[in-house]
């Protein structure tokens, strides 16, 4: 398990990462969401060791982290870290044998992920010569590469189009199988509420949500919309409720409970027809834009 305790991080007078906490267990993938700025590159550097905290630990399986468990963390940076100038293949194995691997291991490893994804007759290539979502498979493949024990990702999904993400989060998926937490940041919400086990929102440096996309949702008020065969706007009378919006026939409206919502439903038919009563259940991006305002 990694667990970010405190981390905070100042540039100059700039409070760019503000007692960040939070918990990735074993086998969970977690999302990292939040704005631009809002500090998630900069934690992510603290965890890797690439950038020292103002304050805070980073703790690895119930101890502070060391450089030899970082040297087995994968990691892809915001920067990435390929070169746009060597063959795909050869950076690939030369970084494999850097974590470990036997030359023979990195290059056969490494040739696999490539075919498996599409890019097996570009092996031979410049990393530049490839498009940019082609780029961005290789340096997914970089970080996994070495059996890492941990793997931190900064934005991995960005340019890659639906089958990347599909092969990419299968690639994922693998790993949180055998038990390795997985930390990827990423402004694609809807990807990250199905990927996801549990989802951390930064906000200008701080994290005002986390949890699994229910919990987060269970944080949304109770609300409704109520469509009768007549004008709604009765309900702004009724007991238990308040009223977000009445158009015509239609109310959206915020029960203090089920028993209010339930009483409100019952008077609507008292009253005439009803032609829908539908709970909303607000998505991850609604939320997050919430509390993340
Ligand atoms: N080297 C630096 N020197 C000064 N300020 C920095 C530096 N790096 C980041 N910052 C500032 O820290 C804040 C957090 O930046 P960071 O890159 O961590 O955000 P982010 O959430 O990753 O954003 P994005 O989604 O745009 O990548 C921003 O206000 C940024 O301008």
């Amino acid at each position: 398990m990694l667990e970010l305790r405190g981390l905070t991080r100042r540039y100059g007078d700039h409070l760019a990462v503000d007692d960040v906490s939070f918990t990735v267990p074993d086998g969970a993938m977690v999302g990292f969401v939040g704005g631009n700025g809002a500090g998630k590159t900069t934690t992510m550097r603290m965890v890797m060791g690439v950038l020292a905290p103002t304050a805070g630990e980073v703790h690895w399986r119930g101890r502070a982290v060391t450089r030899a468990d970082r040297s087995r963390f994968g990691y892809m940076p915001e920067e990435r870290g390929l070169y746009p100038k060597q063959p795909v293949l050869a950076q690939l194995t030369y970084l494999g044998q850097l974590h470990g691997m036997s030359a023979t291991h990195a290059r056969e490893r490494s040739a696999d992920l490539l075919e498996r994804f599409g890019l097996g007759e570009r092996v031979k290539d410049k990393l530049e010569t490839l498009s940019l979502g082609n780029q961005q498979r290789a340096q997914i493949i970089a970080s996994v590469l070495g059996d890492p024990t941990l793997l931190v990702l900064d934005e991995p999904f960005s340019g890659l189009d639906p089958a990347a993400v599909d092969q990419m989060s299968e690639l994922l998926r693998e790993h949180t199988a055998q038990g390795v937490p997985v930390l990827f940041s990423s402004h694609q919400l809807e990807l990250v509420d199905r990927l996801c086990d549990a989802i951390v929102v930064l906000s200008r440096g701080r994290v005002v949500a986390q949890g699994t996309s229910e919990q987060l949702r269970a944080t949304a008020p109770l609300r409704y919309r109520l469509t009768t065969t007549h004008d709604a706007g009765w309900v702004r009378g009724a007991p238990g409720v308040t009223v977000v919006d009445v158009d015509g026939p239609t109310a959206l409206v915020e029960p203090t409970d089920e028993e209010a919502a339930e009483r409100l439903l019952l008077d609507a038919v008292a009253r005439g027809g009803v032609r829908e009563f539908a709970r909303i259940v607000p998505t991850l991006s609604e939320i997050y834009r919430e509390v993340a305002a």
